[in-house]
């Protein structure tokens, strides 16, 4: 089957993005590198996605928690190109994200047959990012996100995980921090109907400025672009319950729902099945979508 027509009929419901890790150190042990025959296992669970109701399926090839190893590009290109291929040739009916904000592996996946962009540095990290995502006209998902840490805050026993959150004020330093990816963005000749923002729940930001961007998520979706909420088990949850990664299911389910209801058009997750439901229920109640 061929994936969905760009672009998506936001508002008419929401989309469901499956996070597919080829790593071996994600922050919530689902990474596929841990795994013999890694093809073998992203095909499985690309299938299982998409039979659950995935819509998007996003493959990262580098860990984004804060304090992980840093990967080569082309380590990167090794671990994401193939998985890319696989799934591409395979037909599956959803769409093909990459995870990455180097310039050299988004040319190599889109020349793979990808179809969306995601960037977590909204931009920031490797400018000829902006002109390949121009060229290619595909759709790009632009994150919020502060400065790399340095080394010494890296070694202040937080792993690197608050800083820059040091806002003025939270929600409209957000947005106008998204706004100027933007403009970066656009600068480079990417159409504005290709963007996609998102908050960038769990980067540079403390459990409180979390909660309170999911909370105030329709502002954010009042600069016009649609939203794209990442909560997936991360740990304002964990922090929040006091529960590990492989526990956040239900505070994650909480989060969605809380981000549907602010305006959330695409939820990007590990547990795609109970999400899918935790989705088509929130939509039935918001949307009148039964
Ligand atoms: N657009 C977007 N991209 C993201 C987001 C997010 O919130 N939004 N969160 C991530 C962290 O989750 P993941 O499970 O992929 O963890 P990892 O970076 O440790 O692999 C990685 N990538
Ligand atoms: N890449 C990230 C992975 C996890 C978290 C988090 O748990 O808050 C944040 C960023």
């Amino acid at each position: 089957m061929s994936p969905l027509a760009y672009p998506l009929d936001w508002g008419s419901r929401t989309f469901i993005m499956g996070i597919l890790n080829i790593t071996p150190d994600s922050f919530s042990g689902d990474g596929l590198m841990r795994q013999d025959e890694v093809i073998a296992h992203a095909l499985e669970q690309a299938r299982r996605f998409v039979a659950a109701g995935a819509d998007i399926l996003d493959i990262g090839g580098e860990s984004t928690r804060p304090g992980a190893a840093k990967v080569s590009a082309e380590e990167e290109v090794g671990r994401v190109i193939p998985v890319v291929r696989t799934l591409v040739k395979e037909g599956l009916d959803a769409l093909i994200s990459v995870d990455t904000y180097k310039a050299a592996v988004m040319q190599a996946a889109l020349e793979a047959g990808a179809h969306w962009i995601n960037d977590i540095w909204g931009l920031r990290a490797d400018p000829d990012l902006a002109g390949v995502a121009a060229r290619s006209g595909a759709p790009l998902i632009l994150m919020h996100n502060r400065r790399q840490p340095v080394a010494t805050e890296q070694h202040s026993g937080l792993g690197g995980r608050y800083v820059g959150a040091n806002y003025e004020d939270l929600v409209p330093d957000v947005c106008r921090e998204l706004m100027e990816s933007v403009k970066i963005a656009m600068d480079a000749g990417v159409k504005s109907e290709n963007i996609i923002l998102d908050p960038g729940i769990g980067f540079a930001k403390t459990r409180e400025q979390n909660l309170e961007l999911l909370d105030r998520l329709d502002e954010v979706r009042g600069l016009g672009f649609p939203i794209l909420l990442g909560p997936s088990r991360k740990s304002f949850i964990g922090y929040t319950l006091n529960l590990p990664p492989d526990q956040r299911a239900e505070g994650t389910a909480a989060a969605v729902a809380v981000g549907i209801v602010r305006g959330a058009d695409i939820i990007r997750v590990h547990d795609v099945e109970m999400m899918v439901r935790v989705a088509r229920m929130t939509d039935a109640i918001v949307r009148r979508r039964h």
